[in-house]
């Protein structure tokens, strides 16, 4: 079953033309061998099917890298990924940018405490896991990420306090959101919406990327 798994994780690697290293494949799928360990305890995601694990997580996840990439151009900013539950998609992206200096939030504790795990198992300097409510946060990230968490009105609105001057939202979607769009507050405007593929799922799957609209980027 290891195997398999690197396998997949290795081809769909490819099929994204992502850079990474066997270190860093490595340590994506001891990170899902940490998700499938502690899910019980920690009521992580109902997923339970390693396979599925691997394509609805983490290839899913994955999907960010290049996106977040062009954007950050090999900057170490800091990355805010909000409701990240167990670490979805803010653990990958510690893993793949070692660059970046990204927290999980997220307001049920042990959540926060699986993500501290990971970034001590996995020895991952970059990477903290923080048991807050999001709308409590003041400190200033350059790039705030979410994937599976709210509408895009109330993701920029919990949110917005934490966000830096000349910082950028990056919401993961599944199909466009229009409606959601439309009710965004006039002082956000959406500035990219680039669709994304996963390999070997089948899914419609977007970025959205916004801005406060008075801002300079
Ligand atoms: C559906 S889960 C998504 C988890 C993960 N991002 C993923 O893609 O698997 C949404 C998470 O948001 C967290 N959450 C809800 N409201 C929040 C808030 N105001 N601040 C921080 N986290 C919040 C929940 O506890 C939950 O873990």
């Amino acid at each position: 079953m290891t195997d398999t798994l690197a396998h997949g994780l290795s081809t769909g690697v490819q099929a994204m033309s992502l850079n990474l290293s066997a270190e860093q494949q490595q340590r994506l799928l001891d990170y899902m061998g940490l998700i499938q360990k502690w899910n019980k305890v920690y009521n992580l995601t109902a997923l339970r099917d390693p396979a599925e694990m691997l394509t609805h997580h983490l290839l899913d996840s994955l999907t960010a890298i290049a996106p977040l990439t062009r954007h950050t151009l090999g900057e170490p900013i800091r990355v805010l990924d909000v409701g990240s539950g167990g670490g979805l998609p803010g653990v990958v992206l510690a893993i793949c940018m070692p660059e970046l200096h990204v927290t999980c939030v997220d307001t049920v504790a042990k959540k926060a405490a699986f993500v501290q795990q990971v970034a001590a198992s996995l020895k991952l300097t970059n990477l903290k896991g923080l048991h807050a409510r999001v709308e409590s946060l003041t400190e200033p990230y350059q790039v705030i990420c979410s994937r599976a968490f709210a509408s895009l009105p109330d993701f920029v609105n919990w949110s917005r306090s934490a966000l830096a001057d000349g910082g950028v939202w990056m919401a993961m979607k599944g199909k466009h959101p229009q409606d959601e769009i439309d009710a965004l507050p006039s002082d956000v405007k959406v500035f990219h919406v680039e669709p994304l593929t996963v390999p070997g799922l089948d899914v419609e799957r977007c970025m959205v990327w916004l801005k406060p609209s008075l801002s300079l980027v």
